[in-house]
């Protein structure tokens, strides 16, 4: 069963007035000025971060996305999340996938227990739901394990801590597609142990997990398949020892 198709995208950003980008502060007061007068010259530029990728992803694979810095990891899952359109191709994909990304929203003004509610609101858990599941993620989350964190606004946490608490709360549903963006690897150790665990738990209740990570170990012990980007293209699409051999030869490791 396919959960997700990509179909030779494209993505491409556009950066408004980055070709008068030099100078100091007047020459950036005068861009101002000149952009209140509606300047015809003003610059963009494009970047195209994805280029013509395709693959189809089915229930039950947990997929890796690996490249270098700026290859195009995170910009194609958010596309496939449908918060960028892409310039060409296609993405369909069966249910709403969710990502959860190390800017994942919540709110940092308010406590780590109104984020829970927030973020199961966010994923469509019912009040119910929440409640049921609460303890479970605060428990997962290890937030309390050395005081009563979960009471104090979100930005007072570490951002070690704020990554766990929002892996906790978008892994306490089962998830059709779920994306996860580089949130393993700001936990310690024994998190990271615990959610690797959970992803292949997700994995097993028949969704499809995509995880970038800069982390090949990380990448080993949870995925069946692997994605390797480099400049926008896909480079290897295949079982994950055979893309991380090539790609650990690739970048000299
Ligand atoms: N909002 C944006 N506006 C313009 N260009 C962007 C934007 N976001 C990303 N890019 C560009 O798109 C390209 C791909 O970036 P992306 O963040 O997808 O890479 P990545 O593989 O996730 O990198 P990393 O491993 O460093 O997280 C880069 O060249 C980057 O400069």
């Amino acid at each position: 069963m396919p959960t997700v198709v990509v179909d030779d995208v494209h993505i491409v950003y556009r950066v408004h007035g980055a070709k008068s980008g030099r100078g100091g502060a007047t020459a950036a007061l005068s861009r101002m000025l000149r952009r209140g007068a509606g300047d015809p010259e003003r610059g963009v530029r494009t970047v195209h971060a994805v280029r013509g990728v395709s693959f189809t992803a089915h229930r039950g694979e947990a997929i890796g996305l690996i490249g270098s810095n700026g290859s195009g990891k995170s910009t194609l899952l958010r596309a496939i999340a449908g918060l960028l359109p892409p310039e060409r191709g296609r993405v369909y994909t069966d249910g709403q996938p969710s990502l959860l990304g190390v800017n994942a929203a919540l709110m940092g003004d308010l406590t780590g227990e109104r984020n829970v509610v927030l973020g199961g609101l966010a994923m469509g858990m019912s009040r119910e739901q929440i409640k049921e599941r609460y303890q479970e993620i605060v428990d997962f989350s290890g937030i309390n394990d050395k005081g009563d964190f979960i009471s104090l606004p979100m930005r007072t946490y570490s951002s070690g801590m704020q990554a766990r608490l929002r892996f906790s709360i978008a892994a306490a549903k089962d998830h059709d597609v779920l994306m996860i963006d580089e949130a393993l690897a700001t936990g310690d150790a024994r998190f990271r142990a615990r959610s690797e665990a959970r992803v292949r738990e997700l994995r097993e209740h028949a969704g499809t997990v995509f995880l970038v990570s800069h982390s090949n170990q990380s990448i080993r012990d949870t995925c069946n398949r692997v994605l390797w980007l480099e400049r926008g293209e896909l480079r290897l699409d295949g079982p994950t020892e055979e893309v991380l051999r090539a790609y650990e030869k690739f970048s000299g490791k």
